[in-house]
């Protein structure tokens, strides 16, 4: 059985640095796992590991700039597309791994997720070629600190969500930058964040919308604002889809509490008895009543 894991998630959300970690932890526990780097923009030394497979032998973004005469964006695109045209390349690409994991590190493009074809295109080409597949998405802890940042994040995910179909898991990086959990409270106390204020974000109170009083609403003091933000809180309270997962890379129990996560999802290890996912300990920011 193969399996493969697509992190995904916005720019800088720190999707290379949890792949290298995610690999370091599979081979340190003997299992097979490796890295697929997916971003023709990466720089050479992105990686502590040599990655398995390399977007960047079929495309670079330099490559497409320098002889398209492109832009960095439309450059990103045209690289999308030009894989998506030559998939054949990835699958004989893949064609070589039995048994084992693969990490798919994803660029930051956040149109990759929302509405270009060919993440999904690949997903559907993973799974017709029998590899079990789920998708990670990472947001990153400091867009808990502005109340709409967070949601237009939790939007985006929902949105990404929507459009590839896999198996998902959200995930809050980061966590070591959130100082705390200091204390019961909701509202930060001396710059640390309370447990229940974190427990808001992981899993997603649309009430911190309709309940923000800071500097910023009196400037946004107007109606179709508001309505839009009840507009918001309706649909996160309908279609409570997104939770975050903590993830913490200064905690090895952190990590293998993620790690949990997606092998359950995936149901690693098809002969096994499915695992429940590690119980989130005390000291975890999500072990709310
Ligand atoms: N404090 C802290 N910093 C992190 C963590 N993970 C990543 N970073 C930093 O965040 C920055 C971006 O990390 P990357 O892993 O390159 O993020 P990415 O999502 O791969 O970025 P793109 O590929 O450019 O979209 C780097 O400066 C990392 O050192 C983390 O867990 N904690
Ligand atoms: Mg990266």
């Amino acid at each position: 059985m193969r399996y493969a894991v697509l992190v995904t998630g916005p720019a800088g959300a720190g999707k290379s640095t949890f792949s290298t970690a995610f690999a370091t932890h599979l081979r340190v526990s003997r299992r097979t796992a490796h890295i697929v780097n997916l971003d023709p923009a990466a720089t050479g030394d992105a990686f502590e590991y040599q990655p398995a497979i390399d977007i960047r032998e079929l495309v670079t973004l330099d490559d497409v700039m320098g002889e398209m005469n492109m832009g960095p964006n439309g450059g990103l695109v045209y690289c999308f597309e030009y894989l998506l045209q030559n998939m054949d390349w990835l699958e004989e690409e893949l064609g070589g791994f039995d048994d084992d994991y693969l990490i798919i590190d994803c660029p930051g493009q956040i149109e990759l997720y929302t509405h270009h074809p060919f993440l999904p295109q690949l997903v559907r080409n993973l799974q017709r070629m029998g590899i079990r597949t789920c998708a990670v998405y990472l947001l990153e802890s400091q867009f808990m600190e502005d109340r709409y940042k967070f949601f237009s994040g939790v939007l985006t995910a929902m949105s990404a969500m929507v459009n590839l179909e896999v198996p998902w898991i959200n995930i809050m990086s980061k966590m070591d930058l959130v100082s705390g959990p200091s204390s019961d409270t909701f509202e930060p106390r001396n710059g640390k964040r309370g447990k229940r204020d974190i427990a808001r974000y992981l899993d997603p109170d649309p009430m911190l919308l309709v309940a923000a009083r800071d500097g910023r609403d009196q400037q946004r003091d107007n109606s179709r604002f508001h309505d839009l933000n009840r507009a918001i809180v309706q649909l996160i309270e309908d279609h409570p889809l997104v939770s975050f997962l903590p993830l913490d890379l200064t905690s090895t129990d952190s990590l293998e509490t993620v790690v949990s996560h997606i092998d359950f999802t995936m149901q690693y290890g098809e002969d096994e008895e499915p695992k429940e996912p590690h119980d989130l300990d005390e000291g975890d920011f999500a072990d709310m009543e």
